[in-house]
């Protein structure tokens, strides 16, 4: 690994903010390299991850993955996402295969450019999603075995490359609120507790790191602000970010 990346690598672990030159000086080595970046970006429910994504859409070097939602809620014509918050005893387990299913295809998707930004990965469905259910007794222990076997053969037999994780770390009030006023169907009856829940875990995977292991150095940005304060922040780590992309195309 570059001397930049690792640099990079430990001003990230430190929570300390990334200076936009090692960003920079670790982007066009990487990219002297040929080595892509990868970068997921996790969050609570509603925590903004959509929203953040939507400023790197149109630039042409950074190919942009936003979560696979119209495929969870059509599988051959079954909205599996909206059966999984009907019933999720019955669904959690067929609803939460095919979420890790989608995410390994989207982490092993081809792209020419430069920059992949996922939203979420098989590392928070494994360790915030099926953890939750786990603790939840949503699934018993025979099926949570069965969704492990899957995660740690696809981590072996599969090209999962995360170099960052962008944390939008919120408040389970704040985000109870932006999942309401977005309104979407299917989550409509999602209580405050569960936010509480997930935030839990996506707190011990991502900064206390007590489950699981955590792939990559970690930016956390707070996602409390409201749209407009926020936008500083996510203006400069977009600009960090497409300093890492050869052209910039768009807007
Ligand atoms: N910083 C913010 N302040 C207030 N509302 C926000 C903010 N970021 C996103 N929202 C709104 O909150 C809702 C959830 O945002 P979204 O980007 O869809 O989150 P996610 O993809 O993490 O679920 C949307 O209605 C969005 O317009
Ligand atoms: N049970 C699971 N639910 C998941 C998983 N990944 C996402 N989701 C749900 C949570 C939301 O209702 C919806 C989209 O998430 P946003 O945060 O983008 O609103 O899908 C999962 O792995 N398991």
């Amino acid at each position: 690994m570059n001397a930049a990346r690792q640099n990079l690598q430990k001003l990230a672990q430190t929570g300390a903010q990334i200076s936009k030159s090692s960003l920079r000086k670790s982007a066009k080595m990487s990219n002297a390299s040929g080595k892509k970046l990868n970068v997921i970006v996790e969050g609570n429910i509603g925590s903004g991850k959509t929203t953040f994504l939507e400023r790197f859409k149109d630039y042409s070097d950074v190919c942009v993955l936003a979560e696979p939602i119209d495929m969870w809620r059509n599988c051959n014509g079954n909205n599996l996402l909206g059966l999984m918050y009907q019933d999720s005893k019955h669904w959690s387990f067929s609803f939460q295969s095919y979420v890790m299913l989608t995410m390994v295809q989207q982490h092993t998707l081809p792209t020419p450019c430069s920059v992949k930004l996922m939203e979420r990965s098989i590392y928070s469905a494994r360790y915030c999603f099926v953890e939750q259910m786990k603790k939840d007794k949503i699934i018993a222990e025979p099926s949570a075995a069965v969704l492990d076997e899957w995660f740690k053969w696809s981590l072996e037999n599969t090209k999962i490359d995360v170099d960052f994780i962008v944390y939008l770390r919120t408040s389970p009030e704040i985000v109870y609120e932006r999942m309401q006023t977005r309104g979407r169907e299917e989550e409509k009856k999602i209580p405050l507790g569960y936010l509480q829940d997930l935030h839990k875990v996506h707190e011990e995977w991502l900064m206390d790191k007590t489950i699981g292991h955590c792939p990559a150095p970690v930016i956390v940005i707070d996602a409390d602000q409201d749209k407009t304060s926020i936008c500083k922040e996510y203006e400069k780590f977009e600009v960090d970010v497409l300093k890492m992309t050869p052209c910039k195309v768009g807007v």
